[in-house]
């Protein structure tokens, strides 16, 4: 564990460096890992662990569309793929990646199977943190663990592919065994995480719910609209409207900062640029600081939790869900944005 400083706070950290794959696969050489559910993280997650050369199954409703994708990516049926009740039976460590309302849905069929000394693995503080929303209270006797890869599992996927790492939280809620520190953090590496921080099951969810619904995924899309309807409120063109608003952030801008910090983005351009980005920052900052001090209160009263839990739990959640996507896709803006992407020189 090493203790870094970011920006003058010391936190506690995992590399590669300090835990490597190597000794993660000696920490798990004995254990049978069972990814369940095949959505988004059990993809990522289970193929990066195979071609970790972990020992790890997947468990999966039969007759479901991710079963057959499961197959297509090489799990075989009786082998590596099997029932969920079967693979947490197989299992020491379940791995549950079943989306968060299927969680709740399916925990009284995984509960049996929790006997003493396996451990119980999330991606996520949900389930814990509302356990008076979601019902799920594991037994004392077993590890109950998390690694929350910060990004999409898809991500997480792309990045093994190329030799990178996504970044990960880790967590420990209950340490039955003695050997929960070193289960998590050798099944984070195995994951393939860049590095691992430190956090807590509550600390994970109430941030993870803020930033998808702020920054990350909400807020994104808001303020790139409201910017996108002024310019064309005024008479702007789709293309110049979705140039400015979008594509030269995220094909431009976005890859300096992330590269170096947002100073050096400012840096590389013009003075007037700066000059406006410096006075204009403040502003900004002001008008949405409001809305997201309000999400995180709607968040740590655990409103979010339950509209979540209420909306997917429907049976028609995903085909409602598509329809809001359809409508967002459909919008002038990401209409715009379908030709901007394709007139791409690459994309040609
Ligand atoms: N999507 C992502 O990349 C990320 C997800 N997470 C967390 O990882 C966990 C898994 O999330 P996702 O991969 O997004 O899940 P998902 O929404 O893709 O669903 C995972 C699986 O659950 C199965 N499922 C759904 N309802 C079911 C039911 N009633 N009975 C049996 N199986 C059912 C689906 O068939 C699918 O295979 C969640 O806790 C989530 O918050 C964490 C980081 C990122
Ligand atoms: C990808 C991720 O980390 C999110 C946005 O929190 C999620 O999918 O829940
Ligand atoms: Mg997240
Ligand atoms: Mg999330």
């Amino acid at each position: 564990m090493a203790v870094m400083n970011f920006g003058g706070v010391d936190e506690n950290v995992m590399t590669r460096d300090e835990f490597p794959l190597k000794k993660a696969k000696e920490v798990l050489k004995d254990e049978v890992i069972a990814i369940i559910g095949y959505g988004v993280q059990g993809p990522g997650q289970g193929l990066n662990l195979r071609d970790n050369g972990f020992n790890v199954i997947v468990g999966q409703r039969k007759d479901s569309k991710t079963w057959d994708k499961a197959i297509a990516d090489g799990w075989v049926p009786g082998e590596t793929l099997f029932e969920i009740e079967e693979a947490c039976q197989r299992a020491t460590i379940i791995q549950y990646l079943l989306s968060d309302a299927a969680q709740i849905a399916v925990w009284p069929r995984i509960k049996p199977y929790l006997t003493a000394g396996k451990a119980l693995y999330f991606s996520h503080g949900f389930g814990i943190t509302y356990k008076e929303r979601t019902g799920i209270v594991p037994p004392a006797d077993v590890d109950v663990i998390l690694v929350a890869p910060k990004g999409s599992g898809t991500s997480l996927r792309r990045m093994f592919l190329q030799g990178r790492g996504l970044n990960s939280s880790y967590a420990i809620f209950q340490d039955a065994t003695g050997k929960a520190k070193d289960r998590v953090i050798a099944l984070g590496i195995g994951v393939g995480s860049g590095y691992l921080f430190e956090t807590n099951f509550k600390k994970e969810v109430y941030s993870d719910l803020t930033g998808e619904r702020g920054t990350l995924m909400g807020a994104i899309q808001g303020l790139l609209l409201a910017q996108y309807e002024v310019l064309r409120e005024n008479g702007h063109t789709p293309s110049e409207a979705f140039n400015e608003t979008v594509e030269e952030l995220t094909q431009s801008l976005m890859p300096l900062f992330a590269e170096n910090g947002m100073d050096w983005m400012y840096a590389n351009c013009s003075t007037t640029a700066q000059r406006g980005a410096l006075d204009w920052m403040g502003p900004f900052h002001d008008a949405t600081k409001p809305v997201f001090a309000k999400l995180y209160s709607e968040v740590a009263c655990g409103n979010e939790a339950q509209r979540s839990i209420d909306t997917n739990s429907k049976p028609d959640y995903r085909e409602k869900l598509e329809e809001e996507l359809k409508a967002l896709r459909e919008s002038e803006m990401w209409r715009a944005g379908a030709v901007v992407r394709k007139l791409r020189p690459e994309n040609n």
